[in-house]
């Protein structure tokens, strides 16, 4: 099974940047894949049209076998929310509500059931037994991201995408956050494509794919952080 499938996608702006060029990619389900890339390589785009949050000038883009260009706009939307979790750098957790009503915001949202025992193994997983009555501001930088991976996965989405989800930690917090997110995927099975700058950090995904002018140039299986490096300086210097 395949979590997330491009096929021969290509995305350009007005001014004839193009962000994504010819692009074809397939994300096998339970993988743990890094984006990588020099700055205006076409990684934010990639995700953006992963996730059906941009729509491709060409080519097609599937997300647990559903084509999304082939939906309309409400489908889009649902899909996104019910198949697509987010983790982003700021964690953009709601100030006013719990740790427990931010992490099922989604569901509540996507009018779905709530589910404890879901909820239980999640707050579990993610080290936050304990603090779901909490504000986000009784909460470490790295408790909130945890709580944010929780709610990306609240409702069993077949992709979580992180873009630079672990950019506002100090390394130490960064790397239980990203000891996390191999878990979930070695222990849950899901699906992380995750866009970074941090070859450290890449290092914990299954794959490294190395964006440069819109394309995708390199495939790096168990990728390592010492030739990550080498390579993104050799591309940047280019
Ligand atoms: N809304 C937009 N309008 C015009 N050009 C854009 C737009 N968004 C992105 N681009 C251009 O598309 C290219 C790819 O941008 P993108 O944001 O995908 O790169 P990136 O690899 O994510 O960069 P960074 O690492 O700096 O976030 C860049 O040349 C960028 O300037």
């Amino acid at each position: 099974m395949s979590a997330v499938v491009l096929e021969r996608v290509t995305r350009s702006y007005p001014g004839g940047v193009r962000a994504l060029d010819d692009v074809s990619l397939t994300v096998p389900a339970g993988s743990f894949v890094a984006v990588m890339g020099p700055s205006g390589s076409g990684k934010s785009t990639l995700m953006h049209c992963a996730a059906g949050l941009d729509a491709p000038d060409s080519g097609r883009v599937l997300v647990g076998g559903t084509e999304i260009g082939s939906l309309n706009e409400t489908r889009r939307t649902e899909l996104r929310r019910e198949r697509v979790g987010f983790v982003f750098q700021a964690y953009n957790l709601v100030p006013s509500l719990t740790v427990e009503e931010n992490i099922t915001l989604p569901l509540r949202l996507a009018g779905a059931p709530a589910d404890r025992q879901w909820l239980t193994t999640l707050a579990e997983r993610v080290g936050l037994t304990g603090m779901l009555a909490r504000r986000p501001a009784e909460l470490s930088g790295g408790q909130q991201q945890r709580a944010a991976i929780a709610r990306a996965l609240i409702t069993r989405p077949a992709v979580v995408f992180g873009d630079e989800p672990t950019g506002a930690l100090d390394l130490r917090t960064a790397r239980g956050v990203l000891a996390l997110l191999r878990d979930l995927v070695d222990g849950l099975g899901q699906t992380v494509v995750m866009v970074t700058h941090d070859p450290g950090a890449a290092a914990h995904a299954d794959r490294a794919l190395v964006m440069a002018d819109g394309r995708i140039v390199d495939t790096i299986e168990k990728p390592a952080a010492g030739y990550l490096a080498e390579r993104l300086t050799t591309l940047e210097t280019e």
